[in-house]
């Protein structure tokens, strides 16, 4: 059980369940290929049964960290930050990404959108799940929507959920990873029969990378 003085700082967003953090390359989506430096927050209770990881949905397992040093240490690898998680909206992003963005630079998120929306974001990557959809501000702010392809149900599944972003947002298929050699071909036809959408992979679990 964490402490009641730790809650109250969870609580305003002052310490978060600090996962990991690694410096690499982004895999997926709009800025695949560009190097960025990745903070992983701890907790999700949206339960995805091929969630990569799992290892992120308890919170408790995780050490609540001060933001400061999040921040002040992420500051020396990069001005492109991406907050993941588990889902980083479970919490108040408004202290990490104020601080980050006072340091001058780029905040990304890796959501599914389906808490509030919170933070100051330069990039704001939604990936919906059926099991708990987004909330309606999600869709507004979205810049790209990467839409998980684990079947086919899911290429109907990603029509409706394109239906309700703005015109601007760039619009992805993934394939779920375990799925890949199946879906992959399946999206590819998709992708050259409907082409406002884009196909995006895992880059990084091609390149051995984190
Ligand atoms: C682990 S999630 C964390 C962020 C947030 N909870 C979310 O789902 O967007 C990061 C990204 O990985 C995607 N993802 C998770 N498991 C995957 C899998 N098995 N295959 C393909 N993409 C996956 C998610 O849809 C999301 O776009
Ligand atoms: N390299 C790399 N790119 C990523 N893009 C989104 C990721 C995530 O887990 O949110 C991820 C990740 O875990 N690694
Ligand atoms: S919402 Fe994201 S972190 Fe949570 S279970 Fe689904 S893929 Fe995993
Ligand atoms: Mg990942």
């Amino acid at each position: 059980m964490i402490k009641t003085e730790t809650q109250t700082l969870v609580a305003k967003g002052l310490v978060l369940p600090l996962m990991e953090e690694f410096y690499t390359i982004q895999g997926e989506g709009y800025h695949k290929g560009t190097a960025a430096y990745f903070i992983r927050v701890g907790g999700c209770d949206v339960g995805c049964h091929w969630c990569d990881v799992k290892e992120s949905w308890n919170a408790e397992t995780h050490p609540p960290t001060a933001v400061e040093h999040i921040v002040e240490n992420a500051a020396k690898y990069s001005d492109t930050i991406v907050v993941t998680g588990g889902e980083p909206l479970t919490w108040n992003m408004e202290p990490l990404t104020s601080q980050l963005k006072a340091k001058g630079m780029q905040t990304h998120i890796e959501t599914s959108g389906a808490y509030a929306v919170t933070g100051h974001w330069d990039w704001f990557c939604l990936s919906p799940k059926k099991m708990k959809l987004p909330v309606e501000q999600a869709y507004k702010v979205a810049n790209e929507l990467k839409v998980i392809v684990y079947n086919h149900h899911d290429f109907q599944f990603a029509e409706e959920q394109a239906s309700k972003v703005g015109k601007d947002c760039i619009l992805y298929l993934q394939p779920e990873w375990s799925k890949r050699d199946k879906m992959i071909p399946a999206i590819v036809d998709y992708v050259m029969e409907h082409p406002k959408w884009k196909v995006s992979l895992q880059t990084h679990k091609y390149l051995n990378i984190p």
